[in-house]
């Protein structure tokens, strides 16, 4: 049976494809050959997805007359590989913590082209980012805002900032992944004039620069009204504050949120499409309230790196209830992709080491962590399931790894990079030597 005759293999994103042997294959190297060497579970990611992605994005985004940075949003999945291959690439960096802040630095990743996001920046993180030089912050509220102006006067430092916006504008979206709405952890809003007073006092600031303003309404988007709402929404006021102030609109960062492809359910736009709309809405608004024209800054990380993840697994043991479900569990789960348990994420697998077949079977997956809810894909179809089997789960390659834990004492998996034929262990898995290390046994005496 051909792939196309057979509904139930699912789309193959980037360079997956089914070899000869019958297996999963990624980037020319067969997945069952990556499960033997690396044991399981393991994350592989197809690198030349990864940089067409990124390629994508900057070509999109070319078709504006003033400079735009793609920042590769980093808390989606980071490792020191992966922070080199972005330096490369020639594109911009959004962290988070001081943690991805540090990895980006080791890897020689160019400080001032790091952004650095959070609603609880620490002293130490934002000397550390100051130390480095880092491009810009993107201040998210009033506490952050003193701490800033105080150690920029003590260090007679500049540091280039944008104002972060909770612009009042819901994207459609799952409640958690959503924050562009009022009532947010996240950043100074509009209604209450948290933001024209943000701007206000920064501007007073010696050492600060304040080059522009950023919205993010959320992730795993679809269409493109919440980015033109926005855009209008943040350029209507940034004319009302040039005319008070001395506050110039250079950039506008409009944050990530660009949806991928999950199931075969899920059909997002293209990323032409996605930046056409930034783009046209921008110089719109430009020409409607009499704007220069900003850079445009975008923070895309699912759509990067999500569907060029794939997590391979070893089926176990399984659980058969007559009438009613047959569970089928994994050697991982939750603790490696606590996403399903989190957000109910749907997502979509086939076996790796036997990909056309008759897909008679339905099963349900479980992880191997003590939680009922711990359970990666419900009525999933597959060919008939045996105990060493693997397991591809597809599009795991954002906020999987990244947001992964040793819950249980399940150690993380290790992750690969697969391109043209080759493999490349970019993170070691996490071994029971690793978990003794942080551990300190009590005395004798205690
Ligand atoms: C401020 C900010 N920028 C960028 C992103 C990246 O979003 P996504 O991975 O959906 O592109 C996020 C996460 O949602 C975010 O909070
Ligand atoms: N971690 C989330 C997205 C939130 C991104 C951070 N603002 C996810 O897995 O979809």
């Amino acid at each position: 049976m051909s792939q196309s005759e057979n509904q139930n293999i699912p789309y193959f994103p980037g360079t997956m494809k089914i070899n000869e042997k019958n297996h999963l294959e990624i980037g020319g190297v067969d997945t069952v050959y990556l499960a033997e060497k690396y044991s399981t579970p393991l994350y592989v990611y197809d690198m030349n997805l990864i940089k067409s992605r990124l390629s994508e994005f900057k070509k999109a985004f070319s078709i504006y007359s003033k400079p735009t940075q793609v920042a590769y949003a980093s808390k989606a999945f980071s490792s020191l590989a992966l922070y080199q291959i972005l330096a490369k690439e020639g594109v911009s960096l959004d962290v988070v913590s001081g943690g991805e802040l540090h990895l980006a630095i080791k890897a020689g990743f160019p400080a001032a082209k790091i952004h650095f996001h959070g609603n609880n920046k620490s002293h130490q993180e934002l000397v550390e980012a100051l130390n480095y030089n880092i491009g810009c912050i993107v201040i998210d509220n009033f506490t952050e805002l003193d701490m800033i102006n105080q150690l920029t006067t003590l260090h007679q430092k500049n540091i280039n900032v944008l104002i972060r916006i909770t612009p009042g504008i819901e994207a459609h979206t799952h409640e958690y992944i959503t924050t562009g709405q009022e009532d947010s952890k996240f950043g100074f809003d509009l209604a209450s004039g948290q933001a024209e007073k943000a701007i206000k006092t920064a501007l007073d600031c010696a050492y600060i620069n304040v080059i522009g303003l950023h919205a993010h309404i959320g992730s795993q988007i679809f269409e493109t009204d919440g980015y033109k709402a926005v855009i209008e929404r943040l350029m209507q006021h940034a004319k009302q504050w040039k005319e008070q102030t001395d506050f110039d609109l250079k950039v506008l960062n409009v944050g990530g949120g660009f949806g991928i492809r999950y199931t075969k359910a899920d059909e997002p736009l293209s990323i032409k499409d996605y930046a056409l709309s930034i783009v046209e809405s921008v110089e719109k608004n430009s020409a409607d309230l009499h704007l220069e024209l900003p850079e445009i800054w975008v923070e895309p990380g699912r759509s990067i790196v999500g569907e060029a993840g794939t997590t391979l697994y070893t089926i176990g043991t399984e659980k058969n209830i007559p009438e009613i479900r047959r569970y089928i569990s994994v050697d991982g789960g939750m603790a490696d992709n606590i996403r399903p348990a989190l957000y109910e994420a749907e997502y979509t697998g086939v076996l790796a080491n036997k990909v056309y077949a008759q897909y008679d079977t339905t099963v349900s997956i479980a992880g191997k962590a003590c939680e009922s809810g711990d359970m990666l894909i419900w009525d999933l179809a597959l060919p008939e399931v045996e105990q060493g089997d693997y397991l591809a789960v597809l599009s795991t390659g954002a906020y999987g790894y990244s947001m992964a834990s040793n819950y249980n004492r399940l150690p993380r998996p290790a992750v690969v990079f697969v391109e043209n034929r080759q493999d490349f262990l970019a993170i070691k898995r996490e071994s029971y030597d690793d978990f003794m290390r942080l551990e300190n046994p009590i005395a004798d005496s205690i």
